[in-house]
């Protein structure tokens, strides 16, 4: 596929879409099958590319990984786990964030590792001081190379107690990983609880583990001998329903997510309800449209779950653009997530980013050089442009961008996109958007 698209856009988005499972999700239930002694069954998989990166990286691993696209199942059988070459593993760097969570897997299964730098999102520096710790802690031997980290358990890995300095989403996923198999009792204080973690969670639980939360944030794991494998349908990818939403508000249009879910969107649907959009939920999905009108200017936080999260941030900054007022958004998460909007401010939108917090939540990057907190003046009508694609959701936020606007765009680098978003291309046509590959002529 070519990786141009022409979008002709100012026209409203209307129609019928289906999401599948969350990539944030299935990505690491597909790792924790490496803890299972038998084959592991995964519903409702999505066709992304960071499914299909840590397909590639199991199977280096020994794993027997089935897909069936059509279905949206996976299978999974680790009976013959073994070492990778290092040389192979490499090949993987700066795919995406996923192999840092082999670490506990295979150091129960092998007792040692090698993880190649990671990708994932330019938004921030992200580092994976946690991730280390935590391991060390459990008794793992790291070292970092040039290329990644060598790690090593030369003995039983045991249970530990620890506090997360930040409820850092991997970070937890990492115990949780490391933990289910360790010898004795885990205990995390500060852990993050994202649904795709306590769908992680549902997972290992089927697969053998005893894991607890509780309301204050912590976690407790007690460590068992073996885990078998797991059969599950994934939760619904809660960032890809809320940026068809926000592509619905910005383009005035109307749409229904099939298979989107309300217990995990609360956040979103309270904020989508107040900006002035407005949603119908049925037991197969969520309908979102624009009621006409005015849009209204808010003032948003993005903050850990269950607060408005940072990977919805961005899609709907496109939509203020259009609400009318003042709108001011704290970016607490990342520090370095407002770098798209410079091409929003090249297409006509007033958006102006501040080192300072404008905000009331605490958070990490005040005072300090990074450019998080943004004020979007609206409504400003959008211009067609040339655009290049930074990240994931950046690069949904600026292909909202170009379908809200008039004229014709041209969006570069949008293969970026199937990393998260499934069909995306199939699922613009089934919404009458008006688009056309390099390749193919322009609209
Ligand atoms: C594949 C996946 O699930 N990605 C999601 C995951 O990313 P990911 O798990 O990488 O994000 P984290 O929750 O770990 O990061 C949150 C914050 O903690 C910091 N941090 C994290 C780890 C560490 O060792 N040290 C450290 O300082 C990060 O720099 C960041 O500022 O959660 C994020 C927050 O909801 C989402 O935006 C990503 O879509
Ligand atoms: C930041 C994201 O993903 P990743 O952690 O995979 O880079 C995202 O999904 O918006």
């Amino acid at each position: 596929m070519s990786d141009l698209l022409y979008v002709d856009g100012g026209n409203p988005l209307r129609g019928d879409i289906t999401v599948r499972g969350a990539k944030n999700f299935v990505s690491k239930a597909m790792v924790a099958a490496l803890l299972g002694e038998t084959p592991s069954e995964l519903r409702n998989v999505p066709q992304i590319r960071d499914v299909a990166v840590v397909s590639g990286l199991l199977r280096l691993h020994g794993v027997k990984v089935e897909i069936d696209d059509a279905a949206g199942t996976i299978s999974l059988d680790p009976t013959d786990v073994e070492s990778a070459h290092v040389a192979d593993i490499d090949a993987h760097a700066g795919s995406s964030r996923i192999p840092i969570l082999f670490c506990g897997p295979l150091l129960h299964r092998l007792g040692e590792a090698f993880i190649p730098d990671l990708g994932g999102c330019r938004i921030g520096d992200r580092p994976i001081n946690f991730h280390l710790d935590i391991l060390r802690q459990f008794g793992a031997v790291v070292d970092k190379t040039d290329n990644g980290i060598r790690i090593r358990a030369p003995y039983r890995l045991q249970g530990t107690k620890i506090a997360l300095p930040y409820p850092s989403v991997g970070a937890t996923e990492q115990l949780l990983l490391t933990a289910v198999r360790a010898e004795g009792i885990t205990e995390l204080a500060n852990a993050a609880i994202e649904p795709e973690i306590m769908d992680l969670i549902n997972v290992l639980q089927k697969m053998g583990a005893i894991i607890s939360v509780d309301t204050d944030r912590v976690i407790r794991i007690e460590g068992v001998d073996r885990l078998v494998g797991f059969q599950h349908t994934a939760l619904a990818d809660r960032i890809e329903a809320a940026s068809w939403a926000s592509a619905a508000l910005a383009t005035g249009g109307d749409v229904y997510v099939r298979g989107a879910t309300q217990p995990e969107m609360t956040t979103f649907l309270n904020t989508f309800r107040k900006v002035g959009g407005e949603f119908a939920i049925d037991d197969d999905g969520i309908r979102f449209f624009h009621p006409g009108g005015d849009l209204r200017s808010l003032q948003l936080e993005t903050d850990v779950h269950p607060g408005f999260m940072t990977d919805w941030q961005q899609p709907l900054v496109v939509a203020l653009t259009q609400a009318s007022g003042l709108s001011i958004v704290h970016e607490t998460v990342y520090e370095n997530r407002f770098g798209f909007v410079d091409a929003l401010v090249g297409m006509g939108a007033t958006i102006q980013v501040y080192k300072e917090c404008l905000g009331g939540r605490p958070c990490r990057f005040g005072q300090r050089n990074f450019y998080h907190s943004a004020v979007i003046s609206g409504p400003t009508p959008l211009s067609a442009a040339e655009i290049e694609v930074p990240d994931l959701r950046g690069g949904f936020s600026h292909l909202i961008a170009a379908l809200a606007a008039k004229g014709t765009s041209a969006v570069r680098g949008i293969s970026l996109i199937d990393r998260g978003y499934e069909r995306f291309a199939e699922k613009l046509e089934a919404l009458g958007a008006q688009f056309s590959r390099e390749d193919s002529g322009r609209p």
